[in-house]
């Protein structure tokens, strides 16, 4: 029996996948696997049963990841799963921007009860027009899931559109336009664009990347969507900015104590993926996530232990062993399986930084004198019997 915890509402299709072998808990210390959105997992004590923790999304900076790393807790994301509904709320949030839609909808609130509101608004309205996005050129900051989708419909609703992502992956540059220009210095994105949007995720050499060089460097009367993470913005730089009317617009998803009241910032309570499609996308896939790492030791998607795949397995036994990146683990381990007299059938090692996991398919079960032994090699972080 296997036992998890969802730090925050998951959706039921994705719990749903779960079978008999799985137990919910309502505590944190209690849990062989966990499922989380945004909640803060910095704070917490990592219980020694804890195996695993899928991230039901895509931004992983609410997570330890080093620190869990270190106990042999794999992190898994869910690369793309929400990606569309990020994508159609920055398109929105580029319209919301190029005409003051909302400045309008709350006038005809406040005159609602005017008997004469038809004749009003046809005086009123001028003051809410804006402009058109068609013909506009759009910078985008990082082309990964999101960057390309938004790139792309930017593309059919007639923007010119410029990329910049010096790490773009193969299948993210298969999927881009190819009428998108692949810019090689952000510093173009910023002087020659009129919306700029960011797609990258928050680490510490992102944090702030938006900040007052860059903002000097911008257009007059630029518009900056940020649906990625607000400390990706120095949000200071950006509120002068917006008093002296440099920037036109700050599109934000990350309501703060210092954007939440400000003029000209639009912001959205985090919703980029809360449509019910994306939120369903994400569990499913954080689900499958867990249940082959639990059940197969597979590793997919994962952000701090390496990818591995051995299906499942069909020797007598299997044992997972999440270790440090450092020489001869490898050798260790085959020779303590020789000594016990157990034969190796297949076998995986793969590496991530400072990380590494081994999967290793047996002949005959291990006892518990082996699996010690394991346990003990220097470097190993953690072993786990995954069939006996
Ligand atoms: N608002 C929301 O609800 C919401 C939803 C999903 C994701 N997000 C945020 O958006 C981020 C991106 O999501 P994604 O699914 O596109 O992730 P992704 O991993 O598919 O793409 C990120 C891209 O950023 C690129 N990148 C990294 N550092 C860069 C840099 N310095 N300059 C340019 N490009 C760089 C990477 O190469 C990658 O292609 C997430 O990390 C998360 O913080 C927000
Ligand atoms: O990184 C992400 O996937 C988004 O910020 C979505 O966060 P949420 O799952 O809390 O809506």
């Amino acid at each position: 029996m296997f036992k998890y915890k969802c730090l925050n509402p998951i959706a039921k299709v994705g719990l749903d996948l779960f079978s008999d072998e799985y137990e919910r808990v309502e505590e944190f210390a209690e849990a062989d696997a966990v499922l989380v959105r945004s909640a803060s997992v910095h704070d917490l004590e990592l219980p020694d049963t804890l195996e695993a923790i899928a991230r039901a999304g895509a931004g992983v900076n609410n997570i330890p990841l080093d620190k869990c790393a270190e106990k042999g807790i794999v992190v898994f994301n869910t690369p793309g799963a929400n990606a569309n509904g990020v994508k159609e709320l920055v398109i929105a949030g580029m319209l919301l921007a190029a005409r003051d839609v909302i400045g309008g909808i709350n006038w005809v609130q406040k005159e609602k009860e005017n008997p004469d509101i038809t004749k009003a608004t046809e005086k009123a309205k001028k003051a809410f027009a804006g402009n058109e996005i068609e013909g506009k050129t759009l910078g985008i900051i990082g082309l990964g899931a999101i960057g390309v989708k938004v790139a792309n419909a930017a593309t059919h609703l007639g923007m010119n559109v410029l990329g910049y992502d010096p790490y773009i992956s193969v299948d993210a540059a298969w999927n881009l336009s190819r009428s998108i220009k692949h810019i090689k210095k952000v510093e173009d994105i910023y002087s020659e664009c009129d919306y700029i949007t960011i797609h990258v995720p928050l680490t510490d050499g992102t944090r702030q990347m938006i900040n007052q060089d860059a903002i000097d460097m911008m257009k007059d009367d630029v518009v900056v969507l940020n649906f990625s993470r607000d400390t990706l913005v120095d949000e200071d730089a950006m509120l002068s900015a917006l008093e002296n009317g440099k920037v036109k617009r700050y599109v934000t998803d990350f309501p703060n104590p210092k954007v939440a009241n400000a003029k000209g910032v639009l912001v959205i309570p985090h919703l980029g993926a809360s449509t019910e499609e994306s939120e369903d996308n994400c569990a499913v896939m954080a689900v499958k996530e867990l249940v082959d790492y639990m059940e197969n030791g597979n590793i997919n998607n994962s952000v701090n232990y390496p990818s591995c795949n051995m299906g499942v397995c069909s020797s007598v036994s299997r044992v997972a062993i999440n270790h440090r990146n450092v020489k001869n683990m490898l050798g260790q381990f085959t020779n303590m399986l020789a000594e016990a007299d157990v034969n190796i059938t297949n076998m995986v090692n793969k590496s991530k930084g400072d990380y590494a996991y081994t999967l290793l398919d047996l002949e005959t079960g291990v006892n518990k004198e082996v699996i010690d032994k394991l346990r003990a090699v220097d470097g190993v972080l953690k072993v786990r019997v995954i069939k006996k």
